[in-house]
């Protein structure tokens, strides 16, 4: 009856240290000699960007998190199988393992990151490995490791190579002092958790190595995503996941954070779709490197509100946590993506009444079909 009710209802369904080689060393050096020469045209010196862009070999570090499946799913069906690699430091499951290739990669071990680049002759690097904000702040020498340490190694390595390389920053790189409602793309940056210190550090050195050695880097602000067939790895976020599976589970949530906590969020859908266009976007038609991009914001009341138009039984309660909480009340509440719409065409398909049905669509028919196996 649900399911039924739920289908009718759905509207989508669709589906270490910084190593400068003597290579840039030398380049970067070529490049100083013409003292009239702006920064940016140092990307002469470097080995030429990937102009294969029809079928770029793709490595996705971190790929067993919530984001890294879809989005191999999705750039395998545009790019082929085999040109696209999942790694982790996990092993997968039996689905992941046979659905194409993946690898074992830490990212903290260089060396043997720089033998995958280089061994399967990889061109575009999605870099997701990350320790996210919740579990960031309670293990803070991992977070560092992790996302800053791991982040020098890619854009070490990226830059030897000529990669075209895209890093996932957050809205949590906002903080308390940054505009809230809305933030735009260029503000004070001051976060105060170690996930959002490091993502702010990945943005600059990003932009730096694109000015000074041509880097190619790119990276999207997202949202807290928001995905049905895989879990959140530990962030702030993670009630606006876990509220749907438990409801229609159990009839009932209890919520972390406080009911009018208004956060900026984003359909998987929407998130990996923009991932793929803003990385074929040609690089002349991107006048930022790093950029927001937003679909809804909405707050626990709001998304409780919606699910009971489809489940009117569901009661949610209120336990906060204050770490959680203090994290959420310093972030975004509506991101601003003017430039992203602007510059590459970026448009959300996903809004709060779409995101509600399509979840429940999909954790209601897989729940049924693992029930009839
Ligand atoms: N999911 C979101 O709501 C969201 C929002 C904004 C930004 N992001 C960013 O998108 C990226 C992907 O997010 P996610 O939700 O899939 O993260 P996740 O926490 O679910 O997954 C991260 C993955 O990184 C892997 N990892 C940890 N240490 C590693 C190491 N040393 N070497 C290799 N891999 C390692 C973990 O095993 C895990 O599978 C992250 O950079 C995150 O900051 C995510
Ligand atoms: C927002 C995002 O970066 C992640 N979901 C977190 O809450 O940490």
């Amino acid at each position: 009856m649900l399911v039924m009710q739920l289908l009718r209802g759905a509207v989508k369904h669709a589906g270490s240290s910084p190593q400068f080689s003597v290579e840039r060393l030398i380049s970067a050096a070529r490049g100083f000699s013409s003292s009239s020469q702006h920064l940016s045209d140092f990307e002469g010196t470097h080995p030429p960007p990937c102009t294969d862009t029809e079928h770029p070999k793709i490595l996705i570090t971190g790929g067993l998190g919530q984001l890294g499946v879809g989005l191999a799913k999705l750039l395998r069906r545009r790019f082929g199988k085999n040109n696209v690699i999942l790694s982790d430091i996990r092993k997968p499951p039996n689905h992941v393992y046979h659905n194409g290739p993946f690898i074992f990669s830490d990212i903290l071990d260089s060396k043997n990151l720089r033998e995958i680049v280089v061994n399967n002759n990889i061109s575009w690097l999605i870099h997701y490995s990350a320790v996210l904000s919740a579990v960031g702040e309670n293990n803070i020498a991992l977070a560092k490791e992790v996302n800053i340490t791991g982040l020098h190694n890619i854009l070490d390595i990226a830059t030897d190579h000529g990669l075209r390389v895209f890093v996932p920053s957050t809205i949590g790189a906002f903080g308390p002092s940054s505009p809230r409602d809305p933030t735009p793309e260029l503000c004070v940056q001051r976060p105060r958790t170690i996930y959002g210190v490091s993502k702010v550090h990945a943005e600059l050195m990003g932009e730096y190595y694109h000015h000074r050695y041509g880097l190619d880097f790119r990276c999207l602000r997202y949202p807290g995503i928001i995905s049905a067939n895989s879990n959140p790895g530990g962030g702030t976020t993670d009630y606006a996941v876990q509220i749907f599976h438990t409801a229609v589970k159990t009839g009932c949530f209890e919520c972390n954070l406080r009911s009018d906590t208004l956060l900026p969020m984003m359909y998987i859908d929407d998130c990996l779709r923009a991932t793929l266009e803003f990385m074929e976007a040609p690089a002349d038609s991107l006048l930022s490197r790093t950029y927001n991009i937003s679909a809804m914001s909405f707050t626990p009341h709001d998304l409780v509100q919606e699910m009971q138009k489809v489940l009117p039984e569901l009661k949610v309660t209120y336990n906060v946590d204050p770490l959680l909480q203090a994290i959420a009340d310093g972030w975004p509440m509506v991101l601003e993506d003017i430039a992203a719409r602007r510059d590459w065409g970026w448009k959300h398909e996903f809004d709060l009444s779409e995101l509600v049905q399509t979840m429940l669509t999909h954790i209601t028919t897989s729940n049924q079909r693992a029930q009839a196996n």
